[in-house]
């Protein structure tokens, strides 16, 4: 690339329990030292970014998010959408989508320096994105940062889409303010554990039909979710194809002796856990199979997450687009 380039910027500084704000800085600085031209669409939440950024990447020539997860699934969704290559600045959390991108363990100003300089050097690496169609899979207008009518049909995970026990803890542990960072979200795995349920899906993987009585339905296309859990060892993003993994019903001791085996990724051994390659899940819950609200007359809609944001609830499609997306790394 010739000249000075054009980067879409979105930053959020309450990323990485307020890491963020100096992943920011630092961003801000390296990019000012290289010369490159910054249109910086950071908004006062992730809605309002996500409409500047929109607006910025017409002219760019690539998006750069500094956050995480939550900003690369932001980012992806620019950059797909205008045909751009993403760089992603780890500062989140659990920074998993970067991690499996091959990304983490950088510190800003590298991570800045090494997506300029695979902009500059046209360095570019395609990456499979999931799909997620259907549903109220939209999610909420504040993530999706359209209004209600004009929210898009699609979403694109990087990472996880998750249903069952995973969801239902992200669903815990977003309504606490405290603790921050990890330490949320392993409490809000003991809050869950005695309350978890198994749901009977009815899923199409690949075209073929099956119904199951599940704790969690797992769609990955990367490894790993909550800060370093493994739930899909084997996810590669560049293969084609996502990783479905399902875990049978157990009860809760056994949960709790299985649950630390998932940052290693030796939880795959265990016989309640199947792993196996998929193109295409279409995934819903048998009616009545999820919670039931108290006074409510029916039953509570099953909740979804991706890349650690809401998507929606069930039913829902997930398609792999292989190489839906470039990556500079
Ligand atoms: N400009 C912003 N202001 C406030 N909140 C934002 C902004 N941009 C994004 N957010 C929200 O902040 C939340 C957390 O973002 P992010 O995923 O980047 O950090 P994290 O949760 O600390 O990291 P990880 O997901 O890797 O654990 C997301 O739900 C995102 O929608």
């Amino acid at each position: 690339m010739s000249g000075r380039p054009l980067v879409c910027l979105l930053t959020n500084p309450v990323s990485g329990a307020g890491r963020g704000r100096g992943a920011s800085l630092a961003a801000h600085r390296e990019l000012g030292r290289l010369g490159v031209r910054v249109f910086d669409a950071t908004g006062s939440s992730a809605s309002r970014s996500l409409r500047r950024a929109h607006v910025a990447a017409s002219g760019a020539d690539a998006v750069l998010v500094v956050g995480g997860d939550g900003m690369a699934h932001l980012g992806a969704e620019v950059a797909a959408a205008h045909d751009l290559p993403l760089g992603v600045v780890p500062a989140g959390t659990g920074d998993d989508v970067a991690r499996g991108l091959g990304l983490a363990g950088r510190d800003p100003a590298t991570a800045t320096r090494r997506a300029v300089a695979a902009l500059q050097e046209g360095r570019s690496r395609a990456v499979d994105v999931l799909a997620v169609e259907g549903g109220d899979a939209v999610g909420s207008p504040e993530a999706s940062g359209s209004p209600p009518e004009a929210a898009p049909r699609e979403r694109l995970v990087l990472g996880v889409v998750s249903a069952g026990f995973d969801a239902a803890v992200n669903e815990r542990a977003n309504g606490w303010s405290w603790p921050r960072g990890r330490a949320r979200y392993v409490l809000a795995v003991a809050r869950e554990l005695p309350a978890r349920r198994a749901l009977r899906y009815r899923l199409v993987v690949d075209g073929v039909p099956e119904e199951r009585d599940a704790l969690l339905v797992a769609l990955a296309n990367t490894s790993s979710f909550g800060g370093g859990m493994r739930i899909a060892p084997d996810a590669d993003a560049a293969d084609g194809r996502l990783e479905l993994v399902t875990v049978d019903p157990l009860p809760a001791h056994e949960v709790a002796r299985v649950f630390p085996q998932v940052f290693s990724g030796r939880h795959v051994d265990h016989p309640a856990v199947t792993v196996r390659r998929a193109r295409s899940v279409e995934l819903a819950v048998e009616p009545g199979g999820g919670r039931r609200r108290a006074g409510a007359a029916g039953p509570a809609p099953a909740p979804v997450y991706g890349d650690g944001e809401r998507l929606g609830a069930l039913p829902m499609t997930v398609r792999v687009r292989p190489g839906g997306l470039r990556v500079l790394a």
